[in-house]
């Protein structure tokens, strides 16, 4: 942050305007990589930051997402990007939820059927273009069947993204995603993004280091070691879903979002042990937990230029390979609360 600005007189009788950085609460240290420095007074960059691609989302988002490689010579391949999940050929996504009878804008949880699934009230304030206000098991906001519009305080997470976000490479994480602007607490920052297939057609693959297994119902039963959200407010979750569908539920997630081919810059955000991003189930057009939206949101006040990251919550030894044996990734997020390993 700028806190003070003086001008004066440079070597060449120039105005020269001298700038005090004031470093804000939280801001990580500024590596020198972050840095163009200039080559004496000639006022090139000795190094340009590489820019591998203006774009990533090829316009799709409303924002530019460029990608920067100071480290090698890789380049972004191997995906297409999309905004929207796909869903398979093989796979029937379930019919829209009712809607509540708002017009216009949600206003009084009192009345709108919506913000009452979530509790007392609405989930989301509006400080900020829309903060969450707790981590809940399920969000449920406005869908297509709701009489308001899409500047609704509960459609918070289906506006897209709306802060600036860069790709750039690691020494010893491949890519990794990190933020321009001040992200508040509280606030969406993407949703996960790829292919809506069922886990078991994954079974015989070997390597997908981008599957997001939609857990939703297993966080909110504890199953397999998976933390519990604190901030719920509903005594009988499972009333206000689709009980139909929750019948068989198993102990391991039905469905996965695969962003192996088709994704958006989520496939990017690396595990921390000690992250600036938690996962958040919003379930907006039908009520199916098992196929519920998977949005990241800010846990914390996010400083500019700080890498984004969530837990990838993997339960130690939970992962293995074709063979039956026990996979193990070390983690490099270099926190000080590093577990050592992803798995
Ligand atoms: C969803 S991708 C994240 C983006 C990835 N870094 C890339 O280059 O495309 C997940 C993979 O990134 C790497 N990764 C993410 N977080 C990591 C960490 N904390 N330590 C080591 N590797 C990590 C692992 O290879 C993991 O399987």
């Amino acid at each position: 942050m700028v806190s003070e600005c003086c001008p004066a007189e440079g070597v060449s009788g120039f105005v020269v305007y001298n700038y005090h950085l004031k470093r804000l609460e939280g801001q990580p240290k500024l590596t020198s990589n972050q840095v163009q420095y200039s080559n004496g007074r000639s006022r090139v960059p000795a190094k340009a930051p590489q820019l591998v691609c203006l774009d990533i989302s090829e316009g799709q988002e409303d924002v530019q997402i460029p990608a920067v490689n100071t480290i090698d010579d890789a380049t972004i391949t191997g995906f297409t990007y999309t905004k929207y999940n796909q869903v398979l050929s093989n796979l029937k996504l379930p019919p829209n939820a009712d809607g509540c009878d708002c017009k216009g804008y949600c206003k009084n949880p009192k009345t709108c059927s919506c913000a009452r699934l979530n509790g007392v009230d609405f989930p989301y304030v509006r400080s900020n273009g829309g903060r969450l206000i707790e981590a809940k098991d399920v969000v449920f906001e406005c869908g297509p069947n709701c009489g308001c519009g899409p500047g609704c305080i509960n459609r918070i997470s289906q506006r897209g993204i709306k802060y600036q976000l860069e790709v750039f490479r690691t020494s010893d994480r491949g890519w990794a995603v990190k933020t321009k602007d001040f992200i508040p607490s509280g606030a969406p920052v993407c949703e996960y993004i790829g292919e809506l297939r069922r886990t078991n057609e994954l079974d015989n693959v070997d390597e997908n280091d981008y599957i997001f297994e939609i857990d939703c119902w297993q966080t909110m039963k504890g199953i397999g070691g998976r933390e519990r959200r604190l901030g719920d407010v509903s005594e009988s979750l499972s009333n206000k879903l689709d009980e139909k569908n929750l019948e068989n539920s198993m102990p391991e997630p039905e469905f996965c979002i695969d962003a192996g081919r088709i994704g958006n810059v989520s496939r990017f955000i690396n595990h921390s042990c000690d992250p600036n991003l938690f996962v958040q189930c919003v379930l907006s057009a039908h009520h199916d937990l098992k196929l519920a939206r998977v949005l990241l949101f800010a846990s914390d006040n996010i400083p500019p230029m700080q890498e984004l990251t969530y837990d990838y919550g993997y339960a130690l030894d939970s992962v293995v390979d074709n063979n039956g044996n026990v996979r193990m990734l070390p983690c490099h997020c270099g926190t000080s609360e590093c577990r050592k390993r992803l798995y």
